[in-house]
């Protein structure tokens, strides 16, 4: 068993936005592994970083990638950070995995201010963006087979980009 698609960026990209509605396109369930680790947890993941630390969020991220992936045909989102560990990544391989991107500006408006991500939660949510961003950008694009930029694109173009064939074009 295998997700048909796996999506994954940077926080605000939209991930869940854009999951929910491809799955609902295809007609097949929608997971996000965020929400297996608030499950497992029991607590919110700002707590979870508050309470236990980050060490131990990346390792219960990393075991909750390998159950979607292993467990769920439908979408799967992965949390932005899911590509620091390389474990995942190489988990990632032969996946059909979406990379969303967004740049600084549009990423920072869309996830605000928002205590629910706590990696952006600082006095400064642009730089912090800027260089999750810059770390990042790299191994999403090692793991990712189709990269849609969404900053101009409402949530149900970027569902049409993901399932555009992209094979030359048919007929003349
Ligand atoms: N293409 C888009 N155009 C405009 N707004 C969008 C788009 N995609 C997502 N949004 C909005 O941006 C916000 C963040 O989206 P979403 O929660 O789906 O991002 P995410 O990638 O899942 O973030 P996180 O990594 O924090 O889970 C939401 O308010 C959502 O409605
Ligand atoms: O970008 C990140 O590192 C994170 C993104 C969210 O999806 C959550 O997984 C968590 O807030 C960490
Ligand atoms: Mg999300």
């Amino acid at each position: 068993m295998s997700p048909r698609f796996v999506v994954l960026g940077p926080p605000g990209a939209g991930k869940t936005t854009v999951g929910r509605l491809l799955a609902e396109r295809l007609d097949v369930a929608f997971r996000d592994t965020d929400d297996d680790i608030v499950a497992t947890a029991g607590k919110p993941i700002s707590d979870v970083f508050t309470d236990d630390g980050e060490p131990a969020f990346r390792a219960m991220e990393e075991h909750a990638v390998a159950e979607g992936l292993n467990t769920h045909d439908g979408v799967l989102a992965l949390g932005g950070g899911a590509v620091l560990s390389a474990t995942t990544r190489g988990r990632l391989a032969g996946h059909t995995v979406v990379f969303l991107n967004v740049g600084m500006a549009e990423g920072v408006r869309r996830t605000g201010m928002s205590s629910a991500r706590p990696l952006l939660a600082g006095v400064n949510p642009r730089a912090t963006f800027k260089s999750l961003l810059d770390a990042r950008l790299p191994l999403y694009r090692e793991v990712a087979t189709i990269e849609v930029t969404t900053d101009d694109l409402t949530p149900e173009q970027v569902v049409d980009a993901v399932l555009r064939p992209t094979g030359p074009a048919q007929g003349t």
